[in-house]
């Protein structure tokens, strides 16, 4: 297990987590079946890994159905985002939150930020902890709810509908009294693929406000950014 801090506050955001990548042999929808993936795997935890890829798998699929909502949303064709989640990105992480004694200011479980990928899902246990900003500068709680995830924008999706759609700005402060676990799907597209426009978001009125570059690029830009302590 490894603790981390996102946004170099005072202290250490209290959380601590174990992170493992898409695996395109767990994925039924695979074309290249055989890509390696990146994720280190413990070796003494008989069926860890494969109670882990069951659940993923089946948010997998479950969030390339949701890209043919959001596609329909933006009313474009309802494949239109399909060749960018052939090969996605599709992290994933179990999250542990011990409960926190320390005030909001000098201490998160996780500090605020956004994410990088296109949604996230989020899957809570029942404590509170998950807050959300609105658009007044408010923290609003995002309760959990039986049988239902927490959908988060994130940023490559903001850059993609030109801002359309908003990233969710969100922390974690757990001071439900008890520990809380949550399970993040971090969904995203191809690293190959250009985050050019979707075609309904930009006129001549409102052109794109972002370079294009590919999802690759831009996850590595974010990721050297957040291990310098600017994100
Ligand atoms: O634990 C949660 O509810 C959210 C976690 C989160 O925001 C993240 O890992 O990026
Ligand atoms: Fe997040």
């Amino acid at each position: 297990m490894k603790g981390y801090n996102r946004n170099g506050r005072k202290q250490q955001d209290l959380s601590e987590a174990f992170n493992w990548a898409y695996d395109a042999s767990y994925d039924p929808e695979a074309v290249e079946k055989s890509q390696p993936s990146i994720s280190i795997w413990p070796s003494d935890l008989p069926g860890f890994k494969e109670e882990l890829y069951t659940y993923h798998t089946q948010l997998l699929q479950f969030a390339r159905r949701l890209t043919r909502i959001f596609a329909l949303a933006l009313h474009m064709p309802e494949d239109h985002f399909d060749e960018y989640v052939k090969h996605p990105e599709a992290g994933m992480r179990i999250i542990h939150y011990p409960q926190q004694e320390a005030a909001a200011v000098d201490q998160n479980g996780i500090g605020a930020h956004t994410d990088f990928e296109c949604f996230t899902m989020v899957t809570q246990d029942g404590n509170d902890g998950l807050e959300v900003l609105n658009k007044s500068g408010y923290w609003i709680k995002a309760k959990p709810v039986a049988d239902a995830f927490v959908v988060n924008i994130a940023d490559c999706f903001m850059r993609q509908t030109n801002d359309f759609f908003v990233s969710t700005v969100h922390r974690v402060i757990n001071k439900s009294g008890r520990e809380r676990y949550s399970l993040p799907f971090f969904f995203g597209f191809d690293r190959s693929k250009k985050l050019e426009a979707v075609p309904s978001c930009v006129s001549t009125g409102n052109p794109m406000k972002y370079p294009v570059m590919t999802s690759g690029e831009y996850y590595h830009y974010r990721a050297t950014n957040a291990k310098a302590g600017s994100s």
